[in-house]
């Protein structure tokens, strides 16, 4: 029997982080995965869909000064590659070289200190469970009789589809339409909600949509999927709009609706771990109803992002073995959303802030157009706005543009460490940049604080 101080179960961004954590405390780590180790991040999410997003951004600017061939097997081929080079970093001889034990096989719960991984027993003073999530597939009429696509197969696809509904219209819906429109697949996306990316500030999410417009994707919004029908020619998929039906095809449909946490088949009722249907119910410290058993990343949520997946694990370790208790502040949290242009965001867009505080908020907006760096570079498209409460400290700010993920990065820092918005016009910054976008709000923020 081998016995652990910790063992994780799952080595996707949440495990591998905790895993790590632990060995950096000197503790003895066992790590449990049924699959290779990096989970969606890097087998069907973060790294396939950013390697092919970049490949059809490069297509598509290509494609402005003559014609390109695109060669639908080798790009596919090429994403692939570039998952196995990303995948180095965590491959099993360099958890193995830095002593983590990793344990292939589908681990379940003997007792609550105790695993199963196919027959072999491991048992921990700690077990911290980071399952993830899958694909949400709802019952939607015929579904079940359809070969759809979810991101788990879509990178293992042979060749480009010569089109594709993409059902869904959050993040991982549009970005995938966007890439695989670029890359000369004809793509219908259907969202329910009234526009795309409906978590982000409206005029930036219909600023997107705008675009994928104009690059030619039928974009159809207050349309629900209600019924899927397959047939030789491809997949048909019936839409409710506003009460009135209609019926658009194409070769694949892909379904981008959600997540579901994977919370079955290992034995989480018999330690009596209490979850719910959004994931594992854990404490502000990580640590679910049962002592000594924590859980981290997308099975706990409530943000489902593989850096998320690693500030949770770095706090849960700290927490489980020193005095430490500290639990993350969410309303930090920030992400990015890799559209072309790319939207970054962090903490509260104007319509909460303005739910919170009334009209007792300061909003700072500046447009690309402005920007003498954008201007030379042709990325004119978008806006950033920044909000921040009658002191001048930030709440929230958007982005949208050119390398706004990037730039998210000085706002974070602003926002974190609790530095009002204007000090940052005393930093010097350099010319031409994108970041004069920033200082010039800051600038504003200078001249309105009280
Ligand atoms: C298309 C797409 C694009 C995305 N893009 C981004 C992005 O750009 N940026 C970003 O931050 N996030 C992105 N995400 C989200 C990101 O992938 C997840 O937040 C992250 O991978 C979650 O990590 P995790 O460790 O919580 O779960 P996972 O990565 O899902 O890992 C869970 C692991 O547990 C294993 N497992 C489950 N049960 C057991 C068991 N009983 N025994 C053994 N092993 C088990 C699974 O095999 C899996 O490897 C994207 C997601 C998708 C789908
Ligand atoms: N760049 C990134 O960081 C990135 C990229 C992709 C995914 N992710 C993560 O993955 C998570 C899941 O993304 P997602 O896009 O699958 O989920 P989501 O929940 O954000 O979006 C799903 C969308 O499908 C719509 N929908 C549901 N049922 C429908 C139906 N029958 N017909 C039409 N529309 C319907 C919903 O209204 C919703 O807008 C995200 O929350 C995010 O955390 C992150």
């Amino acid at each position: 029997m081998n016995k652990y101080d910790v063992v994780v179960i799952g080595a996707g961004a949440g495990g591998l982080n905790t895993a790590f954590e632990a060995i950096g405390l000197g503790k003895k780590v066992a790590l449990i995965e049924k699959n290779a180790p990096g989970g969606e991040c890097t087998w069907s999410g973060c790294i396939p869909s950013k390697a092919l997003i970049n490949i059809a951004d490069e297509i598509h600017t290509a494609q402005k000064y003559g014609t390109v061939n695109i060669d639908g097997k080798e790009i596919l081929n090429k994403v692939r590659e570039l998952v196995h080079t990303a995948h180095q970093a965590e491959a099993v001889e360099v958890l193995q070289e830095v002593g983590i034990d990793y344990i292939k096989g589908y681990a379940k719960f003997k007792d609550t200190n105790t695993l199963d991984v196919e027959g072999k027993e491991v048992k921990g003073d700690k077990i911290f469970i980071s399952t993830g999530t899958s694909a949400l597939v709802p019952p939607i009429k015929g579904l079940d009789r359809v070969n759809y696509l979810t991101n788990e197969n879509i990178f293992l696809l042979k060749d480009l589809p010569k089109s594709m509904i993409v059902l869904g219209g959050g993040p991982i819906g549009v970005e995938l339409a966007q890439a695989f429109n670029r890359l000369g697949v004809s793509v219908k996306i259907v969202e329910m909600a009234e526009t795309l990316l409906v978590r982000e500030e409206k005029e930036m999410a219909l600023n997107i949509q705008k675009t994928l417009d104009k690059e030619g994707i039928e974009v159809f919004t207050s349309a629900k999927g209600v019924e899927v029908k397959e047939e030789e020619s491809g997949v048909n998929l019936i839409i409710d709009k506003d009460g009135n039906t209609s019926v658009i095809k194409a070769e694949k449909i892909l379904l981008a609706l959600g997540r579901k946490p994977n919370l079955e088949g290992f034995n989480l009722e018999k330690v009596g771990v209490k979850y719910n249907k959004k994931g594992i119910q854990v404490d502000d410290y990580f640590e679910t109803n049962i002592p000594n058993i924590y859980a981290v990343g997308d099975v706990v949520g409530p943000y489902l992002f593989s850096h998320m997946g690693a500030v949770q694990a770095k706090q849960a370790v700290k927490n489980a073995f020193t005095q430490t208790k500290e639990t993350v502040d969410y309303s930090n949290t920030s992400w990015c959303t890799f559209t072309h242009p790319e939207l970054a965001r962090t903490g509260m867009t104007e319509e909460e802030a303005r739910a919170q505080f009334g009209n007792n908020i300061q909003v700072f907006t500046h447009k690309y157009r402005d920007v003498d760096r954008a201007v030379v570079d042709q990325k004119t498209q978008g806006m950033a706005k920044v909000i921040c409460d009658e002191q001048g400290y930030i709440l929230g700010a958007s982005i949208l543009g050119e390398r706004a993920c990037e730039m998210l990065g000085e706002l974070q820092i602003v926002k974190s460490f609790n530095i009002p918005f204007y000090k940052l016009q005393e930093v010097i910054h350099p010319y031409p940049s994108y970041s004069e976008i920033l200082l010039t709000m800051s600038n504003d923020a200078y001249d309105n604080r009280k």
